[in-house]
């Protein structure tokens, strides 16, 4: 059978329900070498991550890259890994548990069901829509926690959607929310986090803004994400007050030889206390949930790299994981369609 479907759905007595989907990266399911190919295998033959021509892409990823990055990210992984598992998974859950509990209060007891499902590894995507079928949700509001769009990231997830879809015999009503880099909850969300720290806290000389960069080649051919990740520094620098001079916006984790979006994070670090900059604070707006490249990327190898060309303090500021004013977001942004 081609489409498939379900048979025990109510024709009566249960109306049909709308639900949230919690969108993320995924990440491996263990940070050893097997999990961490089987995850870079999946994620990295998405031709909506890495444009190459497939044959090509396919002898580099088959015949390199899987042979090495495996062993040398499962360290990375090691470094950051807790006792309940990777930190990507753990604050991801912990923001459904928290949204779920939101909704429950403003619209009664899981009547409005929030599953999560990951564009990687696991639980896929795919599983968490069956869980929702399962349900008998007909309206899904799709929110990837991708705050700055861009075709690897938000685009990736619809084309797992499509995927889904393709084999679905009952398509239930979609909204899709592709970003929300200057939607107003989400900037005052991250300055609540600026303010928090900077009652614990002197100024630092400099804010660095820090995203994950794309390769440049991405921007020229349209991707909006770079003038997105720009509009989200300019738009908090004005909602705090503060003068040009005082926030930087850069781009980290950089992978393979060609040009991406500049400047670079570590490379900026590096060259800022030769100009004066001795203290920086450094946020990273486009994560969500703290991760492997906010924990070792940057409040690692960043702060080092910072410290030891003469910088005197390094502070991350943490992800908005599941702070109240983060979750409180996700529900403003998906309220639209719930009180339609
Ligand atoms: C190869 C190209 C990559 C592109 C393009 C890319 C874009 C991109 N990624 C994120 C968010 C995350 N990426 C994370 C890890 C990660 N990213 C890449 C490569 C590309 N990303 C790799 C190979 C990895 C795995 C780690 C490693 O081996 O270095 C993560 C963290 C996941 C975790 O488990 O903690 C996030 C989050 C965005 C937002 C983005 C484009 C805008
Ligand atoms: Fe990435
Ligand atoms: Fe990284």
């Amino acid at each position: 059978m081609k489409y498939k479907g379900q048979t025990d759905y109510d024709h009566k007595g249960i109306s049909p329900r709308r639900g949230v989907l919690l969108c993320n990266l995924g990440t491996p399911d263990a940070p050893d070498k097997a999990s961490l190919k089987r995850y870079l295998k999946e994620f990295l033959s998405d031709p909506r991550v890495v444009e190459v021509p497939r044959p090509i892409w396919w002898m580099i990823l088959h015949g390199v890259i899987l042979n090495i990055r495996p062993a040398k990210s499962a360290k990375l992984y090691q470094s950051v890994w807790t006792e309940e598992g990777s930190p990507l998974m753990v604050h991801s859950l912990h923001q459904q548990k928290k949204l779920q509990t939101l909704l429950d209060k403003e619209h009664g007891e899981n009547y409005i069901p929030v599953v999560l499902g990951m564009r990687y590894g696991n639980p896929s995507i795919a599983s968490a829509l069956d869980q929702l079928a399962a349900q008998n949700v007909r309206e899904i509001i799709v929110l990837p926690l991708y705050p700055q769009y861009s075709g690897a990231t938000g685009g990736s997830t619809f084309d797992a959607l499509a995927e889904h879809f393709k084999t679905t015999r009952w398509v239930p009503g979609l909204h899709f929310i592709n970003g929300y880099h200057n939607h107003g909850a989400y900037i005052e969300a991250l300055c609540r986090s600026l303010e928090a720290d900077l009652s614990d806290h002197a100024a630092p000389d400099l804010y660095l803004f820090s995203y994950h960069g794309t390769p440049e080649r991405y921007l020229k051919q349209g991707d909006p994400y770079h003038c997105f990740c720009h509009q989200t520094t300019r738009l908090v620098r004005e909602r705090m007050g503060w003068d040009e001079a005082k926030v930087k916006t850069t781009f980290q984790s950089r992978f393979g030889r060609e040009p991406w979006l500049q400047p670079y994070t570590d490379k900026t670090l590096e060259a800022l206390p030769a100009t004066g900059v001795k203290s920086v604070a450094v946020i990273c707006p486009g994560f969500s949930s703290d991760c492997l490249e906010t924990i070792e990327e940057i409040n690692a190898e960043a702060r080092e790299t910072f410290l030891e060309n003469g910088g005197e303090s390094f502070r991350y500021i943490p992800a908005l994981n599941s702070d109240d004013a983060h979750i409180e977001m996700m529900a403003r942004l998906v309220a639209p369609y719930l009180n339609a």
